[in-house]
């Protein structure tokens, strides 16, 4: 029999689906294909209590992922909410968030930045770095996950969030604060999908209450854009896009054209000189992988 769940958790080719009866199997994908990720609704073949095939992914509300010229690496589907954890330590990389960030505008998904590890003395400079991305207009919440995860529940309801971010901001801390059972269901996941060693699986989806998910996702030190178009890349920077059509030249790259008002809020110091080295270096790494 045919029946619909959700892939709560993925390990390379194993994933743990859930279904609609709150009970779990054990799932592979039929034949070669791979391309399914932590949130995906699934139509599946129950083959017995323990273990199901999956025959393929339903349709997804969203998708987010990050690619080079090569290849592609889901991250989590049918998520409405993107939360970038970044932390004053470790140090954070600005870059990452950027990318995060246009990721998420690509997608259509909510993207919200979360300062944790606030109980540290460095938290005040990392407020500082952030302050830029509070002027855009993006969600920015501060907390300490080890002791108050609070400041975040309302931003959680009716959302299926993801968390992302680089290794040691806090990621499985956060979770952990808010599914006391975390820790115990990762165990039971990889004792089931026998990963061996109790590393992260790819990502894990938990349920908060009605209407509210949440996803953990394993550390990144890099995002790469390359299912993003050149052109569309200003229309995903909320600084850009507002400018758009302002600059003399209808095709205007804003390198070095007279009459670019991008290059001329940079210079006004009205936009980040970091910012749009980030625009140049994405535009740069698009023309490239579109030469292989
Ligand atoms: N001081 C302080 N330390 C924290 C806080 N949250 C997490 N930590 C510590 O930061 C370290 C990294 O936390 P994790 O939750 O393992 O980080 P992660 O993002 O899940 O890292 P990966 O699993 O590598 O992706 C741990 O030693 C935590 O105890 C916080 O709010 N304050
Ligand atoms: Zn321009």
């Amino acid at each position: 029999m045919t029946d619909t769940a959700q892939i709560i958790a993925s390990h390379g080719r194993s994933y743990i689906i859930e279904l609609p009866d709150g009970s779990t199997r054990v799932a592979s994908a039929r034949g070669k294909k791979t391309d399914f990720a932590c949130g995906d609704r699934v139509a599946i073949k129950v083959t017995n209590a323990e273990q199901a095939v999956i025959e393929k992914a339903l349709k997804r509300d969203t998708l987010l992922y990050r690619s080079d010229a090569w290849r592609e690496k889901l991250i989590a589907a049918n998520v409405t909410q993107i939360i970038v954890v970044v932390a004053p330590v470790p140090s954070f990389f600005d870059e990452l968030i950027g990318r995060c960030l246009i990721a998420a505008e690509d997608a259509g998904i909510r993207p919200l930045i979360l300062l944790n590890k606030c109980d540290l003395p460095e938290a005040e400079a990392a407020r500082g770095r952030l302050a830029y991305y509070r002027e855009l207009g993006y969600g920015v919440v501060e907390l300490a996950a080890t002791e108050d995860i609070s400041p975040l529940n309302g931003w959680l309801a009716d959302h299926v969030s993801v968390l992302v971010g680089q290794s040691g901001m806090g990621k499985s801390t956060i979770t952990n604060a808010l599914i006391p059972e975390a820790r115990a269901r990762v165990n039971d996941i990889s004792v089931a999908l026998d990963s061996g060693k109790h590393t992260t699986t790819n990502a894990t989806l938990y349920h908060l209450e009605p209407g509210a998910d949440l996803i953990d996702s394993p550390g990144l030190q890099s995002f790469g854009l390359a299912h993003v178009t050149a052109e569309n890349l200003p229309r995903l920077m909320p600084e850009f896009r507002e400018r758009l059509g302002q600059c003399r030249f209808h095709n205007c790259r804003h390198r070095h054209e007279p009459g670019c008002a991008i290059l001329g809020a940079v210079k006004e110091g009205t936009i980040p000189e970091s910012r749009l080295q980030l625009l140049h270096r994405l535009q740069d790494e698009l023309a490239a992988a579109q030469t292989y």
